[in-house]
């Protein structure tokens, strides 16, 4: 694995994020890995973690054996058609594309590749994201092979493409959503009368716990909740307020308008 020649085409946000995940794994040399992006000085600060910088995609995957889609869906086809004459037999190819399928992927190629739909969140740069992996035209060897390299940067599963919208909707979309309820938790600290700073620490640590809580017990939610609801007490007025307001039917109604739109994706 150390060995193992790894081209990240598009050193954006997620592309960024995986260099720095693999690095910090400590499982794939720093000097095997290269990423590439139009503006190699945007991603720079990478070069503290020893990675290769090349802005040609060719060049890049000229010798690689997994290559990494880490571009915009809607330049997927672009990407993979350049690229597609200088990739060697046997190379993985690795698609990290919103919505688009490991079939459309693999028609760009003039030879038969493996080809792996990836979904992982931002928390793979911390060796902390849920992955999904699906896997096209693959051995059980290039299987295990991706699924250990995705499992040293947090929880890969191996899944059916068919849930592959679902799966980018609650976990790499995921993240953004328990985001967004850390940040209306601090402004309520702030109003409350903490510090922004000290309401973000408060927050990320009781989020923290309440995610351990759970992972460690494998209880249902419901009931930890029910170990912290006084009868006729203070967490109730504070949940059946939520409730009121529509808590769980905003998230579940967020959660399908982004499933409509992952469906839907061209
Ligand atoms: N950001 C996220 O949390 C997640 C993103 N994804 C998928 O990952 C892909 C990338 O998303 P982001 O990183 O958010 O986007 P991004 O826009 O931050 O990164 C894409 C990068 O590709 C570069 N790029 C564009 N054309 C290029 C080319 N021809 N050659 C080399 N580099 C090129 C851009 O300059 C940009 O830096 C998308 O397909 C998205 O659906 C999947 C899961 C999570
Ligand atoms: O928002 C997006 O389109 C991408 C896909 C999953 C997370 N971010």
């Amino acid at each position: 694995m150390k060995n193992l020649k790894i081209a990240i085409i598009g050193g954006g946000n997620l592309g960024s994020a995986i260099a720095k995940g693999l690095i910090t794994a400590d499982r794939v040399s720093p000097s095997n890995i290269t990423i590439t992006r139009r503006n190699l000085s945007a991603i720079s600060h990478l070069s503290e973690f020893g990675v290769e910088f090349e802005s040609n995609n060719p060049k890049a995957v000229a010798g690689a054996q997994l290559v990494m889609l880490a571009v915009k869906p809607y330049l997927i086809d672009e990407v993979a058609q350049e690229i597609s004459p200088y990739v060697a037999p046997g190379t993985i190819v690795v698609s990290l594309a919103a919505g688009i399928t490991s079939a459309r992927v693999a028609a760009h190629f003039n030879q038969v590749l493996p080809v792996f739909c990836v979904m992982p969140n931002t928390a793979i740069a911390i060796g902390e994201s849920m992955t999904f992996v699906s896997s096209f035209q693959a051995t059980k060897e290039h299987e295990a092979l991706v699924m250990d390299l995705f499992n040293q940067m947090g929880t890969a599963l191996l899944i059916p493409e068919a849930q592959m919208a679902a799966a980018t909707v609650l976990a790499s979309c995921g993240i953004a959503y328990a985001m967004r309820y850390i940040r209306a938790s601090m402004e309520g600290g702030v109003q409350m009368g903490f510090t922004a700073a000290l309401s973000q620490q408060i927050v990320t640590q009781t989020v923290k716990g309440a995610a351990q809580l759970i992972a460690h017990s494998g209880n249902h939610p419901e009931a930890e909740i029910d170990r912290v609801t006084t009868p006729g007490g203070i967490t109730i007025e504070g949940l059946n307020e939520m409730e009121h307001k529509g808590f769980t039917s905003s998230v579940i109604k967020g959660l399908m308008a982004a499933f409509n739109k992952v469906k839907n994706a061209k």
